[in-house]
């Protein structure tokens, strides 16, 4: 008589998983490295950005006093004193109706409290110029601390390092950065019926592709995914596997054998292993085997041998546990909301995650389930950039619902044509400003 599993919900689940969870250590990698890693320490402002008054523009340092009475019909004559490019210092104190040419970047001299433009200046000699408007005080200057002040955090231990945090690294000086360590993610695939990657198709057998995509996955949300082989449907060479890597990883996981079925022997394995299993059974399509153990506080992810249902299973479980070892405060994957591009009439009393598409139609986010909705479908999980979240009930779903989403992380961008015609339909206020 085949057990029958009592399935949890979702969020129950990951509760429980949630329990083991814990953070990794740090390590210095250098700059050029940082990029994709996680912080492994506040990133904290050691001085003031910029750290002296700057000029934004290429133009003439100059006092606002003495341009109060200067107009159109009233041009004032400034006699040009020095020049100072960017990384540049004016040695001396600008005086009364005198002007020092700056160019973008470089220091405001002493005495001087504003800048004109270039352009706005009529060059009237060799070594004077005319301004004819007046220009008020502390215009055109970003002033000491402006961009950030010193013992600001500016982002937080286990944030992501996209371009901009690089920027703020080099800007303090980080050629060594602090991040926090991969976790080392063992992967061992399980299944008589696996092929190799590079291995011609026979009857009966497949070729196993969970692994590589769950590699994938696991460097896309940060980690280090070490492959450990696939085996054959043997309960003792299994065993023997998973007791073994699991001295070698932080986590591990396994696909396929998490069911029933007759060569299921990852119950078995978790049994001899003296884990505790958190439960195997949630109330989710794909998934619903998602299998997940405790040996010695470490977790042992049993994921579906079905693709996609490893995929999800992955994306929801995994993750979380993966990127709190990173520090990250915002370790699941970002909800947000669009509107169903079309029906989907079948009901299932467990909550679904529908590989889906989402695009903006212009006033709102559409989304549209890719492909075929079965938890053994390999081909919807490429076209997929977000997961639907469907829950569970007796009703289906109407075109014009709106639904949940759950982000996956693409990098894709989208084409130029919708990027521009979001930029035509923008409703822009007038202006005939040039500068
Ligand atoms: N009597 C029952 N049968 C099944 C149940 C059930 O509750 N009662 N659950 C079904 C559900 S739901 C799923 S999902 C699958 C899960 O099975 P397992 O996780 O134990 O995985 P396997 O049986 O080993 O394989 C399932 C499927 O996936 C293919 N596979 C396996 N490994 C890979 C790989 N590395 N790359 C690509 N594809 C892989 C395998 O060939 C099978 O087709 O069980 C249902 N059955
Ligand atoms: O675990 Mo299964 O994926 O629910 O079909």
């Amino acid at each position: 008589m085949v057990e029958k599993r009592k399935p949890i919900k979702v969020e129950e689940a990951l509760k429980r998983v949630l329990q083991y969870a814990k953070n990794g250590s740090t390590e210095y990698v250098s700059i050029e490295e940082s990029y994709g890693r996680f912080l492994g320490e506040d990133l904290v402002a050691t001085h003031d950005v910029p750290f002296f008054d700057r000029s934004p523009y290429d133009g003439y340092a100059i006092r606002s006093v003495d341009t109060v009475s200067a107009s159109r019909n009233n041009p004032i004559e400034f006699k040009v004193v020095g020049e100072i490019g960017a990384g540049s210092v004016f040695e001396g104190v600008v005086g009364e109706n005198e002007a020092v040419r700056i160019m973008t970047g470089a220091q405001i001299p002493e005495g001087a409290d504003c800048v004109i433009m270039l352009e706005l200046v009529t060059e009237s000699g060799e070594q004077t110029i005319q301004i004819k408007r007046q220009v008020k005080q502390g215009e055109n200057i970003s002033f000491i601390g402006e961009d950030t002040k010193k013992g600001t955090v500016l982002a937080s231990k286990g944030t992501y390092i996209n371009p901009g945090v690089v920027a703020l690294l080099a800007t303090f000086g980080y050629k060594q950065v602090p991040v926090s360590a991969k976790p080392k993610i063992g992967i061992i695939a399980t299944g008589s019926e696996l092929l190799e990657v590079d291995q011609p198709l026979e009857p009966g057998k497949i070729r196993n592709s969970n692994t590589y995509m769950i590699m994938a996955q696991i460097e896309r949300a940060g980690g280090e995914p070490i492959y450990f082989g696939q085996f054959k449907d043997d309960l003792r060479t299994c065993y023997e596997q998973v007791k073994n890597t699991l001295e070698h990883v932080d986590f591990l996981i396994t696909t396929g054998g998490v069911s029933v079925g007759d060569y299921d022997y990852l119950p078995a394995i978790y049994e001899m292993l003296g884990a505790e299993v958190l439960f195997n059974k949630i109330a989710m399509r794909p998934g619903s085997v998602t299998t997940i153990a405790v040996k010695d506080g470490k977790l042992l992810f049993g994921l579906s041998g079905n693709p996609s249902a490893c995929y999800v299973g992955c994306e929801l479980f995994v993750k979380p546990i993966l990127r709190t070892f990173l520090h990250n405060q915002n370790p699941v994957l970002k909800r947000t909301q669009a509107i169903l591009g079309q029906d989907f009439p079948k009901a299932n009393p467990f909550d679904r995650f529908v590989r889906g598409y989402v695009t903006f139609d212009g006033s709102q986010l559409l989304v549209h389930p890719v492909g075929l909705d079965k938890s053994n479908v390999v081909s919807s999980l490429a076209g997929a950039n977000v997961l639907l979240v469907l829950p569970g009930g007796t009703r289906g779903f109407s075109k014009g619902m709106k639904v949940d989403v759950l982000l996956l992380e693409d990098q894709e961008g989208a084409p130029v044509d919708t990027f521009l015609a979001g930029f035509e339909k923008l409703n822009r206020g007038d202006s005939d400003e040039v500068i």
